[in-house]
């Protein structure tokens, strides 16, 4: 579970992030829609704790993330708008090295079904990452996220870049992995998507979350005229 408690950040006098209260429960997928510079990233890089709250609490699973910085690595998984791999190492070699780091000692069989399961296709498996497009690099941090069990998934701007195919099936993955008890934090520009893929959707504006919505309420049309008269 994701918990944000008066989730504050600032940089000198300019609030990125405005007293958050947030849940997110296992199972539950949250997407952020909001302009650039809303504070989205800012919401997630709190939850990674790779920058630190002027106030308030970001929880994993109970856990503050300030307070416990390593501790609650084990719980998560975090799949950036272009994810780095190891450019030099195949597919396979990549997925083996990272869920080790986890904890995790995957057999070689294992290790392509985690790959074929994030929707990679098997020629790709020994080919070295530098050769890969951005949608197979995500899979294979999608694979990564499923092979350390995380409780919790981050995503900044999955699909962003993506072709319809590929982002069509990240949705599918991705409510995948939420039917499986995953909470999921995921900010996009893609309004359509954050429709799709969520179970609630939050708009942010500079820095405060002005409006939440079961994504089960709401045409994506409805949706983009809330957005754009929100923000
Ligand atoms: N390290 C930093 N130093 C100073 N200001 C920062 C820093 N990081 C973010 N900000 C500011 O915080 C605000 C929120 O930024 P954030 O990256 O969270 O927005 P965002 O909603 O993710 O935007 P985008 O859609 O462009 O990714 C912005 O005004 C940004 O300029």
């Amino acid at each position: 579970m994701l918990e944000a408690i008066n989730l504050t950040k600032r940089y000198g006098s300019h609030t990125a992030l405005n007293s958050l209260n947030l849940k997110i429960q296992p199972g539950e997928i949250f997407a952020l829609l909001g302009q650039n510079g809303a504070g989205k990233t800012t919401t997630i890089n709190l939850f990674l704790g790779f920058t630190e709250p002027t106030e308030g609490t970001a929880l994993i699973n109970g856990i503050s993330v300030a307070g416990h910085p390593q501790e609650i690595k084990k719980y998560l998984a975090y799949i950036p708008e272009t994810v780095m791999l190891y450019p030099n190492l195949t597919g396979l070699e990549n997925l083996k090295y990272f869920s080790s780091l986890a904890g995790f000692d995957y057999s070689e069989k294992e290790l392509g079904e985690l790959l074929a399961t994030a929707g990679l296709q098997s020629k790709a498996f020994g080919q070295r990452l530098a050769g890969y497009s951005k949608g197979m690099r995500q899979k294979v941090g999608i694979a990564i996220a499923v092979a350390k069990k995380a409780k919790v998934l981050l995503l900044d701007e999955p699909t962003s870049g993506l072709d319809p195919k590929a982002s069509n099936e990240f949705s599918r993955i991705i409510r995948s992995l939420a039917g499986n008890g995953t909470a999921i934090l995921m900010a996009t520009h893609d309004i359509f998507r954050a429709k799709e893929v969520a179970s609630r959707i939050g708009i942010m504006k500079e820095g405060n979350l002005q409006s939440v919505i079961e994504a089960a309420s709401i045409s994506a049309n409805e949706l983009e005229s809330l957005y754009l008269k929100t923000v």
